[in-house]
């Protein structure tokens, strides 16, 4: 996420507030990632039906970061949010061995979308830890 915020600060000298995308398939983390981001309790997460928006300050900028849900029925919608991003954060569950090939298959779509043509990319390969010690 650093890396990401420095490239962009390189790209851009302008406004430094930033439309940033997060897509990704169902169950993928994207929406616990955005409460970690705005330091919320990630504890009871449910599946995103619409798409949630948050505002957060950091390193000089302002990040509006817009989740929006994975499941199969809502991706047709990622398309409405493409417009003015800024760059798009690609959520990956790298535990669901069984969903990486239909996760690369819908990213690979993205990045045919003449609307994200040269938007950086950021792929997060999530899920490399536990969020809570089994008990
Ligand atoms: N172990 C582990 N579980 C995670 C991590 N991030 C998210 N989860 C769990 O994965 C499940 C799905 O997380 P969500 O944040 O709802 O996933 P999402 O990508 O927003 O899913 P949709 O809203 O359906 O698109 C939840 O049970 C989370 O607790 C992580 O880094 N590690
Ligand atoms: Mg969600």
């Amino acid at each position: 996420m650093a890396g990401l915020l420095d490239m962009l600060r390189r790209l851009r000298r302008g406004p430094k507030e930033l439309r940033i995308l997060m897509l990704g398939l169902d169950n993928a983390g994207k929406t616990t990632l955005l409460r970690r981001l705005s330091n919320e309790d990630v504890t009871c997460v449910m599946p995103t039906q619409g798409f949630n928006v948050k505002s957060v300050q950091t390193k000089g900028f302002r990040l509006n970061v817009w989740d929006i849900g994975g499941q199969k029925t809502i991706r047709p919608y990622w398309r409405n949010y493409f417009e003015s991003t800024d760059a798009l954060i690609y959520v990956v569950d790298s535990a669901a061995r069984r969903r990486l090939e239909e996760s690369s298959v819908e990213l690979s779509i993205l990045l045919d979308e003449q609307q994200l043509a040269g938007v950086p990319l950021l792929v997060f390969a999530n899920k490399q830890v536990r969020l809570v010690r089994p008990t």
